[in-house]
């Protein structure tokens, strides 16, 4: 209905602006796009579900969220995938663990900080709906 529409329009702008400021961060180079799989030839091998904020941001306008529940599922997908494929005790496996980690805690506090909280209830409350 129209009033669920201006809730997840709404969203949709929320969330297009935390993505654009995780994707300005320098930090976060190395997710900003696909992992590129001709200089990473078994990266496929090993991560069976690519993420980036590339994509992420393009699931936004395909209205593929519509809870921000959904949206840190998909930032959570991008930190487990780094994780998983960098898992080394080198110091660049530890470099991008430890950027995976940041760009999930800078995720989650952006929500927090400007997200509230019965405005992600009432996009839970379309979500059961649907
Ligand atoms: C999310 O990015 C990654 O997991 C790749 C893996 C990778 C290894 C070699 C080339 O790329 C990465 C990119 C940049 N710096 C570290 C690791």
């Amino acid at each position: 209905i129209c009033q669920e529409e201006n809730t997840l329009r709404e969203l949709r702008i929320f969330l297009r602006d935390i993505c654009a400021k995780l994707a300005r961060n320098k930090q976060f180079f190395m997710f900003t796009k696909p992992v590129d799989v001709e200089e990473v030839p078994d990266y496929l091998d090993i991560i069976k579900e690519p993420m980036d904020l590339e994509t992420l941001m393009s699931k936004i306008d395909k209205h593929s969220y519509i809870c921000a529940r959904d949206f840190l599922d998909d930032i959570d997908l991008i930190v487990r995938n780094a994780l998983e494929y960098n898992p080394d005790k080198s110091a660049e496996d530890k470099h991008i663990r430890h950027r995976a980690c940041s760009l999930r805690d800078k995720a989650y506090a952006f929500i927090k900080a400007e997200m509230d909280s019965d405005f992600e209830d009432t996009c839970r409350d379309i979500r059961e709906k649907r």
